[in-house]
C-alpha cells in the first residue's frame, strides 16, 4: 500500500482522497463493501488502484465517445426543423419517418459543422468520407437502421489539450492531451416516452434525424476527474465555433463512457459502457465508480463482462442495461442513396467550381474563432493575468452558456476586457474585482454577466475612482453593493449620497488614529515589543471609526510614526 500511496502525485489526487475518506469513514459498508482500496495518480498521470490485498496495482483506461448535436436549422437529411421541446411528432417530415421512396438530401451546414469542429481539433479531414447503414430494432429508429459514418468518417486523428487542476486548486494546473479517433456524422435517433401507469410507449419522432457528430477518444483517460475535464474543454471549443451549443440538460452532447482496469504490463481489460451521461458532474462520478466496481469485482476473483450500463444518479452508481452488441449485428453496410461526401481544398477546387456547390476545407479553416485555448493565452499575455484566472473567467462563460442559452453572446472575458479599457486601474488588479466581487454577486443571485445590474461601464467608473484615491477599497466594496441594486445611480453619486469620500482632512486623520492608539493600550505595548501583526487591528479599528473613508495607507504611516514618538 505504500508503494502505492507515494505514487499520488497529479492529476486525480483529489478523487484519490475522497475516495479513501468513504472507504476510511464507512469500513465495509457503502457500494463498496469488501476490502480496502486506494486509487493514486502514477508518474504518467494515470490513475493506479490497489486491489483488496493491496499488492497488485491496477491501471483504469477510460474513453469517451460524445455525441454532439450539431446546431443547424434543419435535420441532417431532410427540411424538418429541429427545435428543442417542441410539441411531439410535430417537427416530422416523410423521410424522418421512413416513409418508402423518400431519400435523403445531405445537409451543408451539418458537412461544415463537423469540419470546423475536425479542424479545431486537429483531425485530418477526409476529402472522401462515405456513409453506412448502422443496422438495429428499436421503436424510435422507424427506417430500422442509423445512417452513420462506419467505414471512412469525415475527420480523423486528431487531440483536444485540456486542463485541470490537482486537488481542487486552481494555482496547480496540469494540461493532458487525449487522442481523438475519429469524427463521424450520424442521424439521432427519437425518443420512447414510457407510460408505466398505462404500460405503453409513446414515440416521438422530433429528433429522429436531427445531425449528431460522434467523437471517439482514445482510451488515453484515467479518471473521472479528467474525463470531466476533458468533456468540458470540448464543451467549450463547441461553443467557440457554433458547430453545437452543447446544452447537456437539453441532450444536446451526451457521453458514453468506456472504463476498464488492468494490470501494469498486461493488456487492456474488458470494457463496459456507461451510456448517455448527460451531465459532466455525473460522467467524473458515474467515471470513478466503475473503476472502482471493477477492481472490486476483479478483486473478488469474479470476471468484467463487455455490458452497456447505465448512471443512475439519484444512487450514485452505474447498473446493467444490456449485454454489449459482440453478441449484437449491426449489419453495416454502404448507405445507396447517398453517394460518398467530396470536400475540397485550395490546392483540389477545381477551376470556375460554384462555391455554393462545394466546401471547401482551407476556407473553413481560415475563418475558424479563437479558440478557447489562445483567448486564454492571449488575456494572459495581454493583460499579464495568472494562467488559472484566465480559465476562470472562461469556464464561468461556459457555465453560462449552458444555463442561459446565449453561447454566442458576450461574455465573462469580454466584460473584463471592457473595464480594462475603460479604467486607469492596471488589469491585474481589475481582475480580483472581477473574479471576487462582481463572481460572486452574480452567483449568489444566479445572473448572466448579461444580466448583470453593474455593467462594465460602471465597474470601471468605480475602479476608477479607486484609482484616483477618491475612495478606499473598502469603500468601493460598499459602493459596488449599492450599484448592484440598480437603482441607476453612478458610483460617484453613490459616494457622494453616503458620504464615502476618503478622508482628505490630514488633521483629524491624526486625531482619528491618537484616539485608538489611546484607547489601545495592550496592543500598543504588544507593537512596541515587536508584534507588528497587531499594527493591522490598530488601522482596523481606524477604518471602522472613519467607516472605511480613510486611505489605509496613511493610516499605516500615521499609526507607526505616532509609536515611535
Ligand atoms: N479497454 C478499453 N478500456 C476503456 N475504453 C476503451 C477500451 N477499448 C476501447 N475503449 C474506448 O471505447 C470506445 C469505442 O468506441 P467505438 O465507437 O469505436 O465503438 P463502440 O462503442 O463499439 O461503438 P458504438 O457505441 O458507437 O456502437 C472508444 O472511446 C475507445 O477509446
Ligand atoms: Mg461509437
Ligand atoms: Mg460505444
Amino acid at each position: 500500500m505504500a508503494a502505492v500511496l507515494a505514487m499520488v502525485a497529479r492529476g486525480c489526487g483529489g478523487v484519490w482522497r475522497r475516495l479513501r475518506q468513504r472507504c476510511a469513514v464507512r469500513p465495509g459498508s457503502g457500494p463498496f463493501p469488501r476490502g480496502e482500496r486506494a486509487v493514486a495518480c502514477n508518474a504518467r498521470g494515470g490513475m493506479m488502484s490497489a486491489g483488496k490485498s493491496g499488492l497488485t496495482p491496477w491501471i483504469p483506461v477510460v474513453g469517451l465517445e460524445i455525441h454532439a448535436q450539431i446546431s443547424s436549422n434543419s435535420k441532417l437529411f431532410s427540411g424538418s426543423q429541429v427545435q428543442f421541446a417542441a410539441p411531439p411528432n410535430s417537427l416530422v417530415s416523410f423521410f424522418d419517418a421512413s416513409l418508402p421512396g423518400t431519400l435523403p438530401v445531405l445537409n451543408r451546414r451539418c458537412v461544415e459543422a463537423a469540419v470546423m469542429t475536425g479542424l479545431a481539433l486537429n483531425c485530418h479531414i477526409n476529402k472522401k468520407s462515405l456513409f453506412d447503414r448502422k443496422h438495429y430494432f428499436y421503436a424510435d429508429l422507424p427506417a430500422g437502421y442509423q445512417i452513420t459514418q462506419q467505414r471512412v468518417p469525415i475527420a480523423v486523428n486528431g487531440s483536444l489539450s485540456y486542463s485541470l487542476c490537482i486537488d481542487n486548486k486552481m494555482s496547480q494546473m496540469v494540461t493532458k492531451t487525449v487522442r481523438i479517433k475519429q469524427i463521424q456524422l450520424e442521424q439521432d435517433s427519437g425518443k420512447s416516452l414510457h407510460d408505466d401507469a398505462r404500460s405503453q410507449t409513446l414515440v416521438d419522432l422530433n429528433r429522429a434525424g436531427v445531425g449528431l457528430m460522434e467523437l471517439v477518444m482514445e482510451p488515453d483517460m484515467c479518471c473521472g476527474e479528467e474525463a470531466a475535464a476533458a468533456v468540458r474543454e470540448l464543451q467549450l471549443i463547441l461553443q467557440t465555433l457554433g458547430s453545437s451549443q452543447a446544452v447537456m440538460a437539453e441532450g444536446q452532447l451526451r457521453v458514453d463512457a468506456n472504463v476498464s482496469v488492468h494490470h501494469p504490463g498486461e493488456p487492456y481489460g474488458v470494457r463496459t459502457e456507461v451510456k448517455n451521461i448527460n451531465s459532466i458532474r455525473f460522467l467524473a462520478k458515474a467515471v470513478d465508480y466503475e473503476i472502482q466496481r471493477q477492481i472490486e469485482e476483479l478483486g473478488n476473483g469474479g470476471t468484467i463482462s463487455n455490458e452497456t450500463r447505465a448512471f443512475d444518479s439519484k444512487l450514485g452508481c452505474t447498473v446493467p442495461m444490456r449485454d454489449k452488441e459482440g453478441k449484437q449485428d449491426y449489419r453495416f453496410m454502404p448507405e445507396p442513396n447517398l453517394p460518398p461526401l467530396i470536400l475540397y481544398d485550395a490546392k483540389s477546387l477545381p477551376a470556375n467550381m460554384n462555391h455554393q456547390q462545394v466546401i471547401n476545407i482551407d476556407w473553413i479553416r481560415e475563418r475558424l474563432p479563437d479558440l478557447p485555448s489562445v483567448k486564454r493565452e492571449k488575456l494572459v499575455e495581454q493583460y499579464g493575468i495568472l494562467p488559472e484566472h484566465s480559465f476562470t473567467l472562461l469556464v464561468w462563460q461556459q457555465d453560462q452558456n449552458c444555463n442561459s442559452r446565449h453561447s454566442n453572446e458576450d461574455g465573462l472575458p469580454e466584460f473584463f476586457e471592457n473595464v480594462v479599457k475603460q479604467t486607469q486601474m492596471k488589469p491585474k488588479k481589475v481582475i480580483g474585482w472581477i473574479l471576487n466581487d462582481l463572481l460572486s454577486y452574480l452567483k449568489q443571485h444566479s445572473l448572466t454577466v448579461k444580466e448583470s445590474p453593474v455593467s462594465s461601464f460602471l465597474l470601471a467608473d468605480l475602479l476608477n475612482l479607486l484609482e484616483k484615491k477618491e475612495i478606499s477599497s473598502t469603500a468601493a466594496k460598499q459602493v459596488l453593493a449599492e450599484l448592484w441594486k440598480g437603482k441607476g445611480k453612478t458610483p460617484l453619486e453613490t459616494v457622494k449620497e453616503q458620504k464615502l469620500e476618503l478622508l482628505q482632512d490630514q488633521k483629524e486623520l491624526e486625531q482619528i488614529c491618537q484616539a485608538v492608539i489611546d484607547g489601545q493600550e495592550n496592543e500598543v505595548m504588544a507593537i512596541k515589543a515587536g508584534n507588528q501583526k497587531v499594527l493591522n487591528k490598530l488601522i482596523g479599528l481606524v477604518q471602522k471609526k472613519t467607516q472605511g473613508r480613510s486611505n489605509p495607507v496613511l493610516v499605516k504611516q500615521l499609526l507607526e510614526k505616532k509609536l515611535s514618538e
